[in-house]
């Protein structure tokens, strides 16, 4: 097994580590750095080496995923150029939205950089994660990068870095969008006299019970579940009315929109 480090162990990092120690039994000595030792301390119960010095990390490491917010990959990046590390043989895995290749490349001078886009349902298994490969990197490192993430999901591999950003709204943000959905109807549930604990409920059932409808119709387009439920004349077509008189799809067209803005703007920022 090659050997692998986590820049930063945040959320994300944390998923992938889960995963890959799920999946790869063979996966001792991962490598995770990052500024707070205690902070790190729930890699070192699942036999992680951390270490406060991100230098050591990537020096003693293969593939190196970049676990940190956008706007401390640079000066990460730059410490580690500037203590030495030779980057010629080291996979760098990126998880960074809005930062471009051309810019971990510009910092590092590595050949072999990945980018990724997770999001947090691969916490359990079930997550969506895109990932884009440049040429470049064999067909081994590719096999074995994926095997990697697998265990978070879905993968979803993409023909470009653009695709990577559409994925980061889609799937990696777009889990923030359905539960602000599901406060607002928790909040409804609490207005018609549900107490907090019997809305929690509900709105797991419905959570569960409405994206298993579609999954078991695979083959039933989702307008036509929507329409099952829509009585002629009934209650549900007075809701939906609403939906429309406050144009439900322009919305959420304007909600990718502006994580698609952000994204670019951090692409020209880094
Ligand atoms: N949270 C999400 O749903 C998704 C996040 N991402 C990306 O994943 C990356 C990490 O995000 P999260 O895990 O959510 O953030 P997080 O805040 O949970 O993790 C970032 C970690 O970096 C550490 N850190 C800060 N400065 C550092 C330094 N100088 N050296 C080493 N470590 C340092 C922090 O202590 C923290 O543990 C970001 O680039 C984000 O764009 C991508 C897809 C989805
Ligand atoms: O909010 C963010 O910037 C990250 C990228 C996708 C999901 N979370």
């Amino acid at each position: 097994m090659s050997k692998i480090a986590f820049i930063g162990g945040g959320n994300m990092s944390s998923c992938i580590f889960d995963g890959i120690k799920r999946a790869h039994k063979d996966a001792d000595d991962i490598y995770v750095s990052g500024p707070h030792l205690e902070k790190l301390a729930k890699f070192a119960d699942k036999k992680a080496k951390i270490t406060t010095s991100n230098v050591e990390a990537a020096k003693e490491s293969d593939i190196i995923f970049l676990g940190v917010k956008p706007q401390m990959l640079t000066s990460v990046l730059q410490e580690l150029k500037d203590n030495g590390i030779d980057f010629s043989a080291k996979i760098l895995v990126s998880m960074a939205a809005g930062f471009k290749i051309a810019s971990i490349r510009r910092l590092t001078a590595a050949p072999y950089i990945v980018r990724i886009m997770p999001s947090t349902p691969a916490k359990i298994g079930l997550g969506i994660t895109g990932i884009y490969f440049e040429n470049g990197i064999d067909d081994k490192n590719k096999k074995l990068i994926s095997s990697l993430l697998e265990p978070l999901g879905m993968l979803c591999r993409l023909n470009s870095e653009e695709g990577i950003n559409a994925i980061g709204a889609l799937a990696g943000s777009a889990p923030a969008f359905l539960y602000r959905f599901f406060e607002a109807v928790e909040h409804e549930c609490i207005r018609y006299g549900f107490s907090q604990s019997d809305a929690r409920k509900i709105v797991e059932q419905l959570g569960l019970g409405t994206s298993s409808m579609v999954i078991h119709n695979h083959e039933t387009p989702i307008s036509a579940l929507r329409e099952a439920v829509t009585s002629k004349g009934g209650t549900t077509y007075e809701g939906l009315q609403q939906m429309t008189a406050f144009k439900f799809e322009e919305m959420i067209e304007e909600v990718f929109k502006a994580c698609m803005k952000k994204t670019h703007l951090f692409e020209e920022m880094f």
